[in-house]
Parts: structure tokens; sequence; C-alpha cells
């Protein structure tokens, strides 16, 4: 039976991250993917120029008819955008008992571009990282979630544990895409009882765009195909590492990571 996972996130309209990564991320996973789009921004390799909301009753629209119609196996959510959309998206989730949700916290781009406002940001704490399986905060939202600095492994470690004892996500994983030298790809799993460091292979790219959220949905389509959490992060994070030695030199800024790979051999 196909399995299909839904991805609740924003559009870029440059193709390289949003609900564009989701969908061609469960599509090489083989996962039918089903999207409410919440926000459309102007976007392109080199930043954000523009961004506009969804309305709400739009978004909780495509949240019903989604739901209404096909058996969800995993969710995850992207950019959010604000607080009114943020409540709406938690309040469905919790009304369905969609518990296999992976929540990517975007909020802050790894080039430091503000995703989401300063009102949201509780929303997301009190709202809906209390319902996830796993919150992948990268460098700088792991910051803003912990509220401490985050230079070295140890920091990780130690936000991973503030976010999970604050926030009470089930899982913690800081990604390592923003911290510099030999700390660059390592990502760290907290669960309450184990740190786990997940390294990658490093890539010397600059055409890193969408490594968030492909991760994200990497490992939303990994658990709609029933692989436990560990494994389903750690197959998600092999996904993304392949996905950068396969990145795609387009734009003047960072181009989008390759998804073709399966399809190049
Ligand atoms: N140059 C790199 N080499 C290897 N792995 C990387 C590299 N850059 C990012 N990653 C990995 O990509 C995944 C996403 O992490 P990152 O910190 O880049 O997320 P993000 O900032 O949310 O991404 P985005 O750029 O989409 O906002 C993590 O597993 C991270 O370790
Ligand atoms: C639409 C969208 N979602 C997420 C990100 C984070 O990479 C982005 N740049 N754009």
């Amino acid at each position: 039976m196909t399995k299909v996972a839904l991805t609740i996130a924003g559009s870029d309209s440059g193709g390289g991250a949003g609900i564009q990564a989701d969908l061609r991320t469960f599509a090489f996973h083989c996962v039918h993917g089903v999207s409410a789009l919440t926000c459309v921004t102007a976007q392109n390799t080199l930043g954000v120029s523009a961004v506009e909301a969804i309305s709400v009753a739009m978004v909780i629209k495509q949240i019903e008819a989604i739901l209404q119609d096909f058996e969800i196996n995993a969710v995850k959510t992207g950019m959010l955008l604000n607080g009114t959309i943020i409540e709406a998206v938690a309040q469905q989730l919790k009304q369905r008992h969609l518990s296999q949700l992976v929540v990517d916290p975007v909020m802050v781009s790894r080039t430091g571009a503000k995703l989401l406002n300063q009102q949201a940001i509780d929303s997301l704490k009190q709202l809906l990282i209390p319902q996830a399986l796993i919150v992948t905060p990268n460098r700088y939202e792991a910051q803003l979630l912990s509220e401490m600095e985050i230079n070295t492994i140890e920091d990780m470690k130690q936000a991973a544990n503030k976010i999970y004892h604050n926030l009470r996500a089930k899982v913690v994983l800081v990604k390592g895409g923003g911290m510099s030298g030999s700390l660059k790809g390592v990502d760290v799993w907290f669960d309450g009882n184990e740190y786990e460091l997940l390294r990658g292979t490093i890539v010397d790219t600059k055409n890193t765009h969408g490594t968030g959220c492909t991760l994200s949905a990497a490992i939303a389509a990994n658990l709609a195909l029933e692989k436990d959490l560990y494994s389903a992060v750690q197959a998600a994070k092999n996904y993304v590492t392949t996905a950068l030695q396969h990145s795609l030199n387009l734009g003047a800024g960072n181009g989008p990571v390759g998804h073709f790979f399966p399809l190049l051999s």
C-alpha cells in the first residue's frame, strides 16, 4: 500500500527549499506527498525578497480536505510564518491525533534571515513543539529555543537537553550545518536518555539551499515507510549528504541540494 506524507509549509519560488523540497523528497522515497501551503515566498538562491501568508481559513481547509480523504502516515511542518497559522495547525494536528510528527522549527535561515515573526515563536514553543515526535532546529534556531550560545558539540548537547526538558519534544535533533570547521554537518540527537552524534561526510559546497527542509521531509518519509525514529533519522541524514554531494550549481547564491541522484547512475 502506498504511504502518504503531509507537509505543512511555505512555497519557495526558487524551488530549493520549502514545499518544493519536501514534495521532491517524498517522491524520491516513493511516498505520495500531500501539502497544505502556509505562505508564499518570493525567493531565489540569494535570499527571500517578499513573503505573503495564506489565510488561516484556507490553511485549515487544505488540512481538512487532505485528512477527510487520505490516511496520513507521517507529517512534517516547515515555515508557518505567524502565530495564528501555528495555532490553527497545532489544533488540527492535536484533534486528529497525528503523532508521527516532525517539526522543523523554521525561524532563522542559515544565512541569518528571520523567517518567523517574534509573536509566533511563543506559539511554536507552547503549542507545536510539545506535540512533536522530533524537532529539528538548526544552530540559530536551537540558540533561540534554548536561550544559549552554541559554538561547540558540548553546547549543542546542552541546548538539545534544554529544549527537550523545556519544550517536551520526544526527541531533539540539533543540526550542525551552521557550525564551523570540522563540526559542520555533525548533528546531535537527544532522546531524554542518550546523546548520539550523527556525523555525515562534510561536503565542501556553497550549494546548500534546502538542506534543513530536505532532512525533515526525509525523516517524515522514512517514518511513513515504518522505520523506527532513529533509523529514519540515520536514513534521512544519508539522503541529505548524498543530495549535498549532488547539489546543483544554479543561481548566483546558494544553489539547491540535488535530488536526482537515484536517476543519474
Ligand atoms: N556542508 C555540509 N556538509 C555535510 N552536511 C551538511 C552540510 N551543511 C548542512 N549539512 C547537514 O544538512 C542537514 C541540515 O542542516 P542545516 O543546519 O543546514 O539546516 P537548516 O539551516 O535548517 O537548513 P536550510 O539551509 O534549509 O535553512 C544537517 O544534517 C546538517 O548536518
Ligand atoms: C519556504 C521556505 N521554507 C523554509 C526555508 C528554510 O530553508 C526557506 N528558505 N523557505
